[in-house]
């Protein structure tokens, strides 16, 4: 069980606002407890993505993915963790229409996960949002640039900013975002320079992925990172190669299986 006094000993939402200019903060999404049990050693913030719906369930697109699917996530990410601040994803349909109706899906976020933060998509368009949530005890991380939930719109995973006349939209969804109260930014999906003008002209942390090593903080998905995924954007640095070690290991298996060679003296009971 997770008490009130082990969230209070957890990375707060203030220590995560105070790194901007200081020492990059280093993040990544967990979806499963003993995953991030690994994960919490060295994030300073673990999201539960909604990019599960893709990664654990095999949805073509974040649009479809239930409030409950992000709580049962969040509960077990919460549970497997002790040290990092634990933000989770609202997922699309649970925050847009109304003000009311995000404050009434993100309570109940926090409510059964103990999660510390969410974060929702959106810029200036949702900046009387990030206000009414932060001014009533629910911190919000907010999330531009390329923002999946809006991929019907956009007609796909696009990166932003490749035309400069688009940059002064995204500069003041940055800074409507800052100005509602968000206590850091997502920048996803776009170019380089405009990440780092970004980063310059806001006072609260952004995070990037696919956006500049300029930002106050990266975040991949966990999955992406380790070599899990079949199709990896460009903005994906591969770490690890956990797709071909579950392979060998699955193969190996069913190879003994069928050699009797397993289960083995060793795996029986006498
Ligand atoms: N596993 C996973 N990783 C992610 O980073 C991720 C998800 N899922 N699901 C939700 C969104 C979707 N994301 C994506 C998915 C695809 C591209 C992509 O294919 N990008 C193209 C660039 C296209 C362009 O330049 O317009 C690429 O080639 O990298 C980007 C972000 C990021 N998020
Ligand atoms: C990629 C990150 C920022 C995200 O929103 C997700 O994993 O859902
Ligand atoms: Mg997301």
């Amino acid at each position: 069980m997770s008490t009130q006094t082990e969230t209070i000993r957890r990375i707060t939402v203030p220590q995560i606002a105070r790194r901007k200019g200081g020492t990059p903060i280093v993040s990544l999404t967990s979806y499963h407890a003993h995953t991030a049990a690994i994960v919490d050693k060295y994030a300073d913030f673990i999201l539960v993505g909604d990019s599960l719906g893709m990664v654990m369930h095999g949805m073509d697109s974040t649009v479809g993915v239930p409030l409950d699917l992000m709580i049962m996530h969040g509960q077990a990410v919460v549970r497997g963790t002790k040290k990092a601040l634990i933000v989770v994803d609202m997922p699309f349909g649970t925050y847009e229409e109304s003000p009311n109706m995000a404050f009434r899906n993100a309570a109940k976020i926090m409510k059964e996960t103990h999660c510390g933060a969410v974060k929702l998509e959106g810029g200036a368009r949702m900046a009387e949002t990030i206000r009414f949530l932060t001014q009533r005890g629910i911190p919000v991380m907010a999330h531009i640039g390329l923002t999946p939930q809006s991929s019907h719109v956009m007609g796909g995973f696009k990166t932003q900013g490749r035309d400069e006349d688009s940059w002064p939209l995204h500069e003041a969804d940055a800074k409507a975002v800052a100005e509602a109260g968000a206590f850091a930014v997502v920048l996803e999906g776009m170019v380089e320079p405009l990440a780092a003008r970004i980063t310059k002209q806001i006072d609260i942390p952004t995070i990037g992925i696919g956006a500049s090593a300029d930002c106050d903080g990266q975040i991949l998905v966990l999955e992406d990172m380790l070599g899990m995924n079949p199709w990896t954007p460009k903005f994906v640095k591969v770490y690890g190669t956990l797709g071909p070690m579950i392979e060998k290991a699955v193969s190996d298996y069913a190879t003994e299986v069928k050699d009797r060679s397993f289960p083995s003296e060793d795996e029986v009971y006498r």
